[in-house]
């Protein structure tokens, strides 16, 4: 989608952070965007906040992208809301390598992802009469970038690249018109950095010091 001001777009993981960002980014250049996210004060919060700017084209939308049937309500919400669909950005993720975690974070992570990108296939793709559009998952740096302290959530994310690169290849997008890509950020200072910390693989001080090196060495994006 060359032209964002003719987006109609749902963002997971939109309440805050990084989805909060392309959600003000799309909205400032006349996007149409509805929040998918789980945390239901933050994410009502967070249309309050952005309705007094954009009045009529942000709506909240309680959700779990683990949730394939609340997932599918919120994309149609979205379109009863909008009247039409046409981005969906894949960013809902969390960093818990703890062992009574790791199993929610790879549902969410991956699970959220490939329901997303078959709901927006599903939607848009013209073999379903559909107009096309876009789908962005957002993978991170780690996808190539082996890192310690969070190996599940790094293959988590190298998951989500190649899936969604493999669904980027012509055979899909020529037959649906649904062009669907990956994004590797870097380390991002959000809430998911302070939340990681609780479950690390060990809790050891050289993994801290890691962390702190690295942050010297590439000054965190706001
Ligand atoms: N912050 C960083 O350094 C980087 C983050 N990323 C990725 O960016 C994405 C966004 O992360 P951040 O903004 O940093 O974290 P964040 O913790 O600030 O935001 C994540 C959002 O996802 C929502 N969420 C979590 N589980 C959900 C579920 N099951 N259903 C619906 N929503 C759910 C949360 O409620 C929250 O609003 C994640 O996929 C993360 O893996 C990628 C590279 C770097
Ligand atoms: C030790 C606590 C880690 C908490 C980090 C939380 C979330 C990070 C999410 C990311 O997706 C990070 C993205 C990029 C970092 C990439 C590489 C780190 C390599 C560090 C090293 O070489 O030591």
């Amino acid at each position: 989608m060359s032209d964002l001001s003719q987006a109609v777009a749902l963002v997971t993981g939109g309440a805050q952070g990084i989805g909060r960002t392309f959600v003000e980014h799309l909205l400032a250049t006349g996007a149409k965007v509805a929040i998918g996210d789980l945390m239901n004060s933050v994410g009502a919060k967070t249309q309050q906040e952005l309705a007094v700017k954009y009045p009529g084209k942000v709506l909240f939308l309680p959700c779990d992208v683990t949730n394939s049937t609340e997932f599918e309500g919120a994309v149609k919400s979205t379109i009863q809301k909008f009247g039409t669909i046409n981005l969906i950005i894949n960013n809902a993720g969390i960093v818990n390598e703890s062992e009574n975690g790791w199993q929610k974070m790879v549902r969410i992570n991956i699970d959220g992802t490939v329901i997303g990108t078959k709901l927006g296939f599903k939607y848009m793709s013209k073999e379903n009469g559909g107009n096309g559009g876009t789908i962005v998952n957002i993978a991170s740096l780690t996808t190539f970038v082996p890192w310690d302290p969070i190996p599940t959530y790094c293959a988590t994310k190298a998951f989500v690249n190649q899936f969604s690169r493999s669904y980027g290849r012509p055979l899909h997008y020529e037959s649906t018109g649904v062009k669907v890509i990956a994004i590797n950020p870097g380390l991002t200072d959000t809430a998911i950095i302070e939340s990681a910390a609780q479950g690390l693989v060990k809790d050891c001080d050289k993994i801290r010091e890691s962390l702190t090196n690295f942050i010297e060495a590439h000054p965190i994006q706001k």
